[in-house]
């Protein structure tokens, strides 16, 4: 379908005619606009592309639903968190620059803008998602530091991508950590997630190597009666400070400016972001010793409902200067929550978009079980940072919890039509 009409956002684009289609025929049953504040989506369902596993009017809203592979900004950034994930590096081969990055970078667009919209891979299909649809899957690409050094590009690699300071509680894996390469897929359907795993780990054919990979989860959409924030893993309700795109300073704090400062060499960086991805290990055992007020106190929030312990429902701002009949202030000096907030950080703030993992239990009978803690920024040294930095000194969650590997990740803009993604890099 060819439709050169759109409606804009700061945040997304997508097909006027799209829309109003899936609307008309399908009320608003495929249209999904994030909890957190997502990318538009559209219905698959009514809007059958050549070779979509799935007639039409065979899905159901969660299957058909369709994220927009192009516009301003990558997807997966600000879609609704899916249900499954998978995170993985890849190193470039020995003997791979920048031609074979291009290449590849090609490829893996092909693949995923094919996918996204409910298609099948371009070669060699496994049959793996067939009956599915999209069931909003997002493919997110990033480069890492040593990508440039790989392709030539060290000239315009960004300042931004520096490497994150060491932080004294970290336990890091360097297996685990970094890569020349960074992939996010994400969807409500664990068979599209692994099928879009397979057709892209297959088109890196000889050009690069897998050098970790991740798998993660979270709640399954239309599990509760209304969407609602998500839980992690220790029970708490995580997500409510998040930036929500409707805050007028969001697209700063989240995306490189299309014509920001720095040298014009890094403009391909426009519309883009910069995604810190932790793998932490939640030291369970020891966390469900704690009584429900202890662990309470080490948040700052209560676990039924994520309020503020200062009072009020979840999305009451923090009362952190109210003190309690001892004289103590009721959000604790050391609770994760008093530590990270923005008023705390001079005004850091970062978009936390996370899975949960559980890779089985560990040699010493513990779960290996925690958080693939993902978060978006326009500015490291402005988000995750300064916040880490605070943490670092003295949150009380850091006693049940270990940072076990670590990436920081360019992510370009969102391709346009015809475009792969990081062309404006690769060939500009
Ligand atoms: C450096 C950044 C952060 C890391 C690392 C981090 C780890 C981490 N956090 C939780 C659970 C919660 N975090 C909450 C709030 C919160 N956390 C960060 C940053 C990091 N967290 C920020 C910026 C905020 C928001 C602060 C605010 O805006 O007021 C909360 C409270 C609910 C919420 O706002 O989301 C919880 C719960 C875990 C379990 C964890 C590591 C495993
Ligand atoms: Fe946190």
């Amino acid at each position: 379908m060819t439709d050169s009409t759109t409606a804009s956002t700061p945040d997304i684009e997508i097909s006027r005619r799209r829309l109003l289609g899936t609307v008309g025929a399908a009320g608003a049953v495929g249209l999904a606009l994030g909890a957190t504040g997502g990318a538009l989506v559209h219905s698959a369902a009514t809007d059958p592309s050549p070779g979509a596993p799935g007639a039409a009017g065979s899905l159901s809203s969660l299957g058909a639903t369709a994220v927009a592979f192009e516009g301003d900004h990558q997807a997966g950034i600000t879609t609704p968190l899916q249900a499954k994930g998978h995170v993985l590096a890849f190193d470039l081969a020995p003997g791979a620059g920048r031609t074979e990055a291009a290449a590849l970078m090609r490829r893996w667009s092909d693949t995923a803008r094919r996918l996204m919209a409910g298609q099948t891979a371009p070669t060699e299909d496994s049959g793996i998602a067939l009956d599915a649809g999209p069931s909003s899957l997002t493919v997110t690409f990033g480069f890492g530091h040593s990508f440039f050094e790989r392709t030539g590009l060290t000239a315009r690699r960004p300042a931004a991508l520096d490497p994150l300071p060491d932080f004294s509680s970290d336990r890091l894996d360097a297996q685990r950590s970094n890569g020349d390469l960074w992939v996010q897929i994400g969807a409500n359907d664990g068979l599209v997630a692994f099928h879009a795993l397979r057709a892209l780990q297959k088109d890196a054919g000889e050009a690069a190597r897998v050098r970790w990979q991740m798998n993660g989860f979270n709640r399954s959409p239309g599990a509760t009666a209304s969407p609602m924030t998500a839980r992690n893993l220790m029970g708490q309700i995580d997500g409510t400070g998040n930036p929500k795109p409707a805050d007028p300073d969001f697209d700063k704090r989240i995306f490189v400016p299309a014509a920001g400062p720095g040298p014009a060499g890094h403009a391909w960086m426009g519309g883009g972001s910069y995604a810190v991805v932790r793998r932490i290990r939640m030291l369970l055992d020891d966390w469900d010793k704690q009584s429900q007020a202890q662990q309470e106190q080490v948040i700052g929030r209560k676990k039924s409902d994520g309020a503020p312990l200062s009072g009020g429902g979840e999305t009451t701002p923090l009362a952190l200067d109210k003190l309690g009949p001892d004289g103590k202030p009721v959000i604790p000096s050391n609770a994760h929550a008093r530590i990270s907030a923005p008023a705390q950080n001079g005004g850091a703030a970062m978009l936390r978009r996370p899975f949960s993992f559980h890779d089985g239990i560990a040699p010493d009978g513990t779960p290996d079980a925690g958080l693939l803690f993902i978060c978006w920024q326009a500015d490291p040294l402005r988000g995750f940072v300064p916040v880490q930095r605070k943490l670092d000194r003295g949150d009380a969650l850091s006693a049940f919890i270990r940072h076990e590997s670590s990436g920081l990740y360019a992510v370009p803009p969102g391709p346009r039509a015809g475009e792969y993604v990081g062309q404006r890099l690769l060939e500009g």
